[in-house]
C-alpha cells in the first residue's frame, strides 16, 4: 500500500496529506460549480456546512485512514454514513515529500503518538457568500500534543487573476525543517495590520482589536487564510479573543507558521494542546505573529482574558 513506503511514518502522514489535500481542493471547487451547495445549518449558532464539507471530509479521512489504518483521526464534520464514493479517495504519496529528510526528533514517531486533524473546508460561511479565496482546506499532523507538520490546499487562489491562470495551490511544512510552497513576506514596517473574523465577532473580540491600536483590520474568513496573511506579510497578526476557534482550525496552520518561525498560542502565551482526548475548541482563544507576540500578549485587557480562559 501506498502509506507503507520506508520512509518515517510523519514524511508518509505529509505526502499523503498534500495529495490528498489537492483532491479536497478540487472537490471545493466542483461542488461550487455545481450551483448546489447543500448548505444545514449544524448545532451552533451561525454554524454552517455544506456538501463541499461533507465530501471533502469524506475524501480525505477515508483516505488517510485507509493509509494508516492505526493513527487517530479527527475532522471537523460528522461522518454522513453514506456509500463512500471511491472516485473520491486520493491514496498516493506526494514526491516532493518524500525527497526531504525528517527531522532528527520525528523519525522514530510511532501511529499511537500521532493525531491527525482535519477541517476540509475552513471558511464555509465566506465560501456559501462568495469570498473564495478565504477557503482553506487543513490538514495538521500533532505528535505527543503537539503540532509538527501541515498542510493546507487554497483552492481558490489566483482566482482573481482571470481566465489561464493557474487556480489553487498547496502548501506544506514540517516543524524543524520549513515550509513549502509559502513563502515568508515582511509585512510594512510603518503601521500595524491586524486580522480578525468577519463572520463570528463579537464584544470581546473588538475589544481587544481596539486594545493593539491597529491601523487597518481585515476581516475576513477562515483560521488558515488568516494565518497565511500573517506569514505573507498582509497582517501582522491574527487576533481572536473568543472560544469559537477548533483544533482542526488551528493545527495545520500552527505547524507551517511555527516552521517559519512565527507563533501561534491562545490569548494568554499558552501553547495549544491537541492530544486526541483534548476538547475541541480553543477556549482560550487564538494569537498569531510572525514577531512582536509578548507585545500583542501585553496588550490584551485584563476583562477579556478573565472572560476567555484556557
Ligand atoms: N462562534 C463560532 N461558532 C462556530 N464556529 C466558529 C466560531 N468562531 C469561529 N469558528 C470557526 O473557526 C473557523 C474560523 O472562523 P472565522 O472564519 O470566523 O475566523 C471557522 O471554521 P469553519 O469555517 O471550518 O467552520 C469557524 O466556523
Ligand atoms: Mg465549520
Ligand atoms: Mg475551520
Ligand atoms: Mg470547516
Amino acid at each position: 500500500m501506498a502509506g507503507n513506503t520506508g520512509a518515517p511514518l510523519v514524511l508518509r502522514l505529509v505526502a499523503a496529506s498534500v495529495s490528498v489535500a489537492e483532491k479536497a481542493g478540487a472537490i471545493v471547487r466542483n461542488v461550487f460549480n455545481s450551483g448546489e451547495l447543500g448548505v444545514v445549518e449544524k448545532d451552533g449558532k451561525n454554524d454552517l456546512q455544506t456538501q463541499a464539507d461533507r465530501s471533502a471530509q469524506e475524501c480525505i479521512v477515508q483516505s488517510l485512514s485507509r493509509q494508516f489504518p492505526k493513527v487517530t483521526i479527527i475532522g471537523e464534520e460528522e461522518p454522513t454514513g453514506e456509500t463512500v464514493d471511491e472516485s473520491h479517495l486520493e491514496t498516493r504519496l506526494s514526491e516532493e515529500v518524500l525527497k526531504v529528510v525528517c527531522p532528527q526528533n520525528l523519525q522514530s514517531v510511532k501511529d499511537e503518538d500521532v493525531v491527525v486533524w482535519v477541517d476540509p473546508l475552513d471558511g464555509t460561511k465566506e465560501y456559501t457568500e462568495g469570498f473564495l479565496d478565504h477557503v482553506t482546506v487543513l490538514i495538521g499532523v500533532a505528535v505527543n500534543g503537539k503540532a509538527v507538520a501541515g498542510v493546507i490546499n487554497q483552492p481558490y487562489y489566483n482566482y482573481k487573476a482571470g481566465p489561464g491562470a493557474t487556480l489553487g495551490r498547496t502548501m506544506w511544512g514540517i516543524v524543524g525543517l520549513g515550509a513549502f510552497g509559502v513563502e515568508r513576506l515582511v509585512p510594512p514596517a510603518d503601521k500595524r495590520i491586524v486580522t480578525t473574523t468577519r463572520s463570528h465577532s463579537n464584544k470581546l473580540v473588538t475589544e481587544s482589536i481596539e486594545a493593539m491600536q491597529p491601523d487597518e483590520v481585515l476581516r475576513v474568513g477562515g483560521a488558515g487564510h488568516k494565518v497565511l496573511l500573517v506569514i505573507e506579510g498582509k497582517a501582522h497578526a491574527y487576533v481572536f479573543a473568543t472560544p469559537g476557534c477548533k483544533k482542526w482550525d488551528t493545527c495545520a496552520p500552527e505547524a507551517i507558521l511555527h516552521a517559519l518561525g512565527g507563533r501561534l498560542t491562545d490569548i494568554h502565551g499558552n501553547a495549544l494542546q491537541y492530544h486526541r482526548d483534548v476538547k475541541h475548541p480553543n477556549t482560550g482563544g487564538v494569537l498569531a505573529t510572525y514577531s512582536d507576540h509578548d507585545w500583542y500578549l501585553s496588550r490584551m485587557p485584563e476583562s477579556v482574558k478573565a472572560a476567555v480562559k484556557p
